[in-house]
Formats: structure tokens, C-alpha cells, sequence
């Protein structure tokens, strides 16, 4: 295939002009690889270091909440849905490893195919089965304020299961093509650009799939802050209700409620601004100047890490928001309460788990 052919065929193909029978192309390979190669240095050098760091934070404080969650019964929605994060976090962490080894060019050049096929795949949809379950959260943390000794159906233990069961196989199915869709011949060069394992088909299901992932990410986070107004507002009128004078008290309440709205942001948000720009150098290459495809592509690995980060935040999220998990921390010591304490676990009732 010439250089004319290869552009005319992204260019159908991006304009969705192609038809299927056309999709099928000779040698089955439009490769961007070659002329415009991907620059990895920061790449190969920083992060590893980085997601090395963030690999074992992740492994200790999800080992400890893994261990703190086995003596806790699933008693509650709330309790299953940081359940399913915790699952969720772990996998996430199991994948990083891969990332590590392929980044840093240790090992052969096949555990870049592989984290193409898989392991990225995997951590993606771990990543968003965190983030529609964080939003799960500020959901049951919603409805407890407005009817805190309700039992809507969806407050009950078995409905966070099937709804939990239900997201996992949402992504699982969501996520599975862009695995079997990456079955082109693994090459040394062609194993730097996962959209180049891709034929037709693979590439349009992975912009496809990027496009739900956004929608995903922005409702949350619009659902998530309008739940977690509505619950600070509570906590306020009962503060006042209560006409206490502990404004110290109220402050770290609200600001307890807040830190998972923002913790949610701060690591998310700068990836999905970076993702939309990047997946359209991926998938329209020949139209995007070679330089700027790399800096999406630094924008799009810098804000990853960040997003990775999270795995190392839920677990902070457990302490602040679920009291049978900080109870059962080997390093809470179990003494008198004090009137502030009693103070904070009265609106913890109303608010908190
Ligand atoms: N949100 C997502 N959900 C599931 N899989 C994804 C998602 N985003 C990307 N992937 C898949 O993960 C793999 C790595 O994607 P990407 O990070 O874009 O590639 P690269 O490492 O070349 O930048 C690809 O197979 C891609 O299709």
C-alpha cells in the first residue's frame, strides 16, 4: 500500500465513508508508527519510577482495607459498594506491574503487546467500575440523608449487589472488543502505538468506547457534586438545629463530606480533558502534526497517572466516611468518648455509615 493509499484509507475510514467490505484492506496494516514515532523518554524514565511508588502504596493500604473489609459483613449498601471499590482498586493495582515493565523496557518487547490486549484494558475498566461505584456511594450516602430510617428497595443490601454485579459486566462487555479487536501481528515497532494492533473495527470500537467513558466520568462527577450539596446542606440545618456552638466541629464535617467530591476531581478530571484530544490523535493521525501527537500523548500518560493515584485515595475515603471500618483499624484505640465525639456521631448517624 502507498503513502496516498494508507492516508485516502484513514481518511474514509475516519469520515466512516468505508464500507465494511472495504474495511477488510490487503495487508490489513495502516501503520502510523513509522512516520511518527512515538518519543518515550519522559516515559521511559519518570513514570516507572512514579507508578512504582503509587504500585506499593497501593498494595499495603488495599492489603490492610482488604483485611479491615474480611471482618465486616456486608450488611449494608454502603458497605457493599466500598466492597466492590476495594475489588476494583486491587485489580487496578494488579495491573500496574505490566505498565512498569513495558514503560521502562524491562523484559521483552512482547509485555508492551500484552499490556496493549489486556492489562491496559483491564485497568481502564477496573478504573470506571471506581468511579460509577464512587458515584454509587454519593448516591446511598444521598438517599440516607433524605430518608435515613427509609427502606427504599434500592437501600437494601441486595439491590447494591445486583446493581454492583451489573456495572462489572456492563464494562466487562464494553471493554472485552477492544481486547479482541487488538489482533493484529505483534511487531517490536508496532507494540509502541496500541491503536497500530488495531485493524478497522478495533479502532473505531476504542473511539467509541473512550466517547461512553467520558459521558460515564462527567454524569457521575454533575450527579455526585448535586448529592453531595444536598447532603452538606443537611449536615448545616442539623448543626443548627442542634444550636451548636463547635464551629470547629461543623467545619470538619463539611469538609469531610466534601473530600471525596474533590478527591474525585482532582484525580480524574485533568484525564478526561487530556483523554478526548489524544484519542483523536490516535485515531486520525495523519491529520495532527507529529509533535503535537506526542505532547497528547505526555498529557495523556501525566493525567493517567494521576488517575492512578486514586487507588491510594479510596482507601482514605473508608476512614473518613465508614465508621465500622475505622473501628476495626488495628491502630484505633477503643476509649471514652468525648462530648465532641458524641457531638459528631449524632450527625454521623443522619449522614455517615
Ligand atoms: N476507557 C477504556 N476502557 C477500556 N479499554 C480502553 C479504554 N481506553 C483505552 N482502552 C484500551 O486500552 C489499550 C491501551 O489504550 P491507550 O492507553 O489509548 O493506548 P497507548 O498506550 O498506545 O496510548 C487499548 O487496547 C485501548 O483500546
Amino acid at each position: 500500500m502507498t503513502l496516498g493509499q494508507t492516508t485516502l484509507f484513514q481518511e474514509k475510514l475516519t469520515q466512516g465513508t468505508m464500507n465494511a467490505t472495504f474495511l477488510q484492506f490487503p495487508n490489513g496494516s495502516f501503520n502510523s508508527t513509522d512516520r511518527c514515532p512515538r518519543d518515550t523518554r519522559i516515559t521511559h524514565l519518570v513514570f516507572p519510577v512514579l507508578y512504582t511508588t503509587v504500585f506499593l502504596a497501593g498494595m499495603l493500604l488495599n492489603s490492610l482495607a482488604l483485611w479491615v473489609f474480611f471482618k465486616i459483613p456486608s450488611s449494608s449498601t454502603f458497605i457493599v459498594y466500598l466492597k466492590n471499590t476495594l475489588v476494583a482498586d486491587l485489580v487496578m493495582t494488579l495491573m500496574l506491574p505490566f505498565k512498569i515493565l513495558s514503560d521502562a523496557n524491562l523484559g521483552p518487547w512482547q509485555i508492551r503487546a500484552f499490556v496493549c490486549r489486556y492489562s491496559a484494558v483491564i485497568f481502564y475498566e477496573t478504573m470506571y467500575i471506581g468511579i460509577i461505584l464512587l458515584g454509587l456511594i454519593a448516591f446511598d450516602r444521598f438517599l440516607k440523608i433524605i430518608r435515613p430510617f427509609g427502606k427504599f428497595c434500592v437501600q437494601k443490601p441486595i439491590f447494591a449487589q445486583i446493581l454492583s454485579v451489573l456495572v462489572w459486566l456492563f464494562l466487562f462487555f464494553l471493554s472485552l472488543p477492544n481486547m479482541i479487536l487488538s489482533n493484529k501481528e505483534a511487531t517490536p515497532q508496532s507494540v509502541k502505538k496500541c491503536t497500530s494492533l488495531k485493524g478497522p473495527w478495533g479502532i473505531i470500537w476504542h473511539k467509541a468506547v473512550t466517547y461512553v467513558c467520558q459521558v460515564i466520568f462527567w454524569t457521575v462527577f454533575a450527579l455526585m457534586f448535586l448529592f453531595y450539596v444536598v447532603i452538606a446542606k443537611k449536615v448545616y440545618e442539623s448543626f443548627r438545629k442542634s444550636q451548636s456552638k463547635d464551629a470547629k466541629a461543623n467545619k470538619n464535617l463539611e469538609s469531610k463530606v466534601f473530600i471525596v467530591v474533590a478527591v474525585f476531581f482532582v484525580c480524574f478530571a485533568p484525564f478526561h480533558f487530556a483523554r478526548i484530544p489524544y484519542t483523536q490523535s490516535q485515531t486520525n493521525s495523519s491529520k495532527i502534526d507529529c509533535a503535537v501527537q506526542n505532547q497528547l500523548f505526555w498529557a495523556k500518560e501525566a493525567t493517567l497517572f494521576l488517575a492512578t493515584t486514586n487507588i491510594c485515595m479510596d482507601p482514605l475515603i473508608y476512614i473518613f466516611l465508614c465508621r465500622k471500618f475505622t473501628e476495626k483499624l488495628p491502630c484505633v484505640r477503643k476509649t471514652g468518648r468525648t462530648s465532641q465525639e458524641n457531638h459528631s456521631t449524632q450527625t454521623d448517624n443522619i449522614t455517615l455509615s
